[in-house]
């Protein structure tokens, strides 16, 4: 395993602080001005996409020194233990092997000296399996009519991962099918989802990696009483629900069959689940051959970040730059700025895959932390954001970093829109940066300083196999930031506190009396839900 380092004792970091210090308030104006060979020294293609660094507070001694940082705290060697399948997730002893679940090649990758790679190809080949019989039809409801509503129940990295990427590919779905997610506790999610369906072309997938997340299963459980009432017969669950899950033995007690379970392994971290079976709906939704697409994509970027230099590596840039920021700027927030409607639920997904992953304030060393970790992510898509919250990006006194995501050509066909939209995002990454300064005219309220960096994520058409290399990097980004924070970014122990405390409340909820046990807040707040219940 490579060794546990504190990032502020590296000699590097001392090197940034002096750094930011003399070049930190370096105006990127004056970068262009001094460089006219700037976007070619900072910006990188890769296969269909194009990643321009330049619009950053950087210089080459930048670059050079966050590299340093890297390497002094030993990421090659910790992107080499995760694809070996070391233990890197040592508070919960598991490997971290997501990557393995998108690799085509016959290699084989141990884990505690099992060979996984047949696993994962078995379980690849019931997908595909399930979606040919669905789509053919050889599956049906139990009427015989057709499945064409898919409805995943999960929540957390069981929906987030499958919700944002149908939503991203809807052009590319198979005709007549339909996804839908259900996955909030409160019960308007599961109805307004009945509203949509009909149980005899339904098919429900329970997706849950424990199979024992509350609102999973009482969502999963409503729902099978409901299609019971309606079909009156048990032996329909198999027609109608799927298990994705590592709990065989618990959808077994659901009434899910065997041969309807789909297995996700403990070496896969939930909310970077999506590639194997928990994509089963993006499967079914936009057809096997073009879900594979979407691993393949990815494998392409996880290829990248095994072999390529960290200072050329796509990842690595975007994990440190980030670290630039956020612990020698003091940023505090980064926006994800998707121009592509069909992206609006990208936010939310990698709100999980950042602030679940490095949320953290122990160190590797189980010592408190005293340096910036996880960040707020947020964001909009397309120009919505420019007529909302971009005023205080561009004159706010807070630093905000932010990615633009622009896929060039769109598949609606409205070509004067896609024009529009573009030179929209190009013409704020450019306002970011420029800013306007101070003319004799000018009234001070006008004056934009500029200078706030961006990312543009240029990628020529958002196909199912650029999609996948998109979210391999923003994965492996979050990979790299945990690294050089010294932080375990495959756990989530800070969610667990909210559960059990969840427990009780109910318990006192449900008993429908004085609730005394509790602080005085929460006495107070369960006594109102008792006097102000109908
Ligand atoms: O897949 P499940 O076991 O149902 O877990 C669903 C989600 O719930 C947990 O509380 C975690 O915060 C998430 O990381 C996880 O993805």
């Amino acid at each position: 395993m490579f060794p546990k380092i504190n990032p502020t004792q590296t000699k590097a970091w001392k090197k940034l602080k002096a750094h930011y210090l003399t070049h930190g308030s370096i105006h990127m104006n004056e970068l262009f001005e001094n460089d006219t060979n700037r976007f070619e020294k900072f910006s990188f293609e890769f296969e269909d996409f194009l990643f321009d660094f330049s619009k950053n507070i950087i210089t080459e001694k930048t670059m050079e020194l966050l590299m340093e940082l890297a390497e002094e705290c030993q990421l090659s060697e910790a992107i080499s233990a995760m694809f070996n399948g070391e233990n890197i997730n040592e508070t919960e002893d598991r490997a971290v092997l997501h990557t393995a679940l998108r690799n085509f090649s016959n290699e084989p990758v141990l884990v505690n000296g099992e060979n996984i790679t047949p696993l994962v190809e078995h379980e690849r080949n019931r997908i595909k399996a399930i979606c040919e019989e669905i789509h053919s039809e050889k599956w049906t409801g139990f009427t015989g009519k057709k499945i064409k509503t898919i409805v995943n129940i999960g929540v957390g990295g069981s929906d987030l991962g499958a919700a944002m990427v149908t939503e991203a590919l809807q052009p590319f779905w198979e005709e007549d099918m339909k996804p839908l997610f259900i996955s909030n506790i409160d019960g308007a999610n599961l109805l307004e989802a009945l509203e949509e369906i009909d149980f005899e072309e339904t098919l429900f997938i329970v997706a849950s990696k424990t199979f024992t997340t509350q609102e999973t299963m009482t969502n999963a459980t409503t729902i099978k009483e409901l299609f019971l009432e309606e079909c009156h017969e048990e032996s329909f669950i198999e027609n109608h629900f799927i298990a994705i899950t590592g709990n065989k033995e618990a959808a077994n007690k659901f009434g899910i069959p065997d041969e309807n379970i789909f297995e996700i392994w403990d070496w896969v971290c939930g909310r970077f689940s999506l590639w194997g079976s928990m994509g089963i709906s993006i499967a079914l939704t936009i057809g096997y051959e073009q879900f594979e697409e979407l691993l393949k994509g990815a494998n392409a970027v996880d290829k990248h970040f095994k072999n390529e230099k960290l200072e050329k590596s796509i990842p690595v840039i975007m994990g440190m730059l980030s670290i630039w920021y956020i612990n020698f700027f003091n940023a505090n927030s980064e926006a994800v700025l998707p121009y592509y409607h069909h992206l609006s639920k990208f936010k939310a997904y990698l709100q999980q895959g950042a602030m679940e992953s490095n949320g953290k304030s122990t160190d590797r060393n189980g010592s408190p932390i005293n340096y910036q970790t996880g960040v707020v992510i947020w964001g909009e898509v397309g120009t919505n954001g420019q007529h909302s919250f971009h005023q205080l990006l561009h004159q706010g006194t807070q630093f905000i970093p932010c990615d633009f995501i622009i896929p060039i050509n769109s598949q609606n066909g409205l070509q004067d829109h896609q024009d529009k939209l573009l030179s929209n995002a190009f013409a704020q990454t450019e306002a970011l940066m420029k800013g306007r300064t101070h003319s004799k005219n000018e009234i001070p309220f006008k004056i934009f300083e500029g200078n706030k960096p961006t990312n543009s994520i240029l990628v020529k058409e958002l196909t199912p196999y650029n999609l996948g290399s998109l979210l391999a990097v923003y994965e492996h980004k979050i990979f790299v930031q945990g690294i050089i924070w010294n932080i375990f970014s495959f756990d989530q122990w800070g969610v667990e506190l909210g559960k059990e405390l969840a427990s009780d409340k109910l318990v006192a909820i449900k008993k429908h009396k004085q609730a005394k046990a509790f602080d005085g807040s929460t006495n107070g707040l369960l006594n109102k839900v008792e006097e102000w219940r109908v």
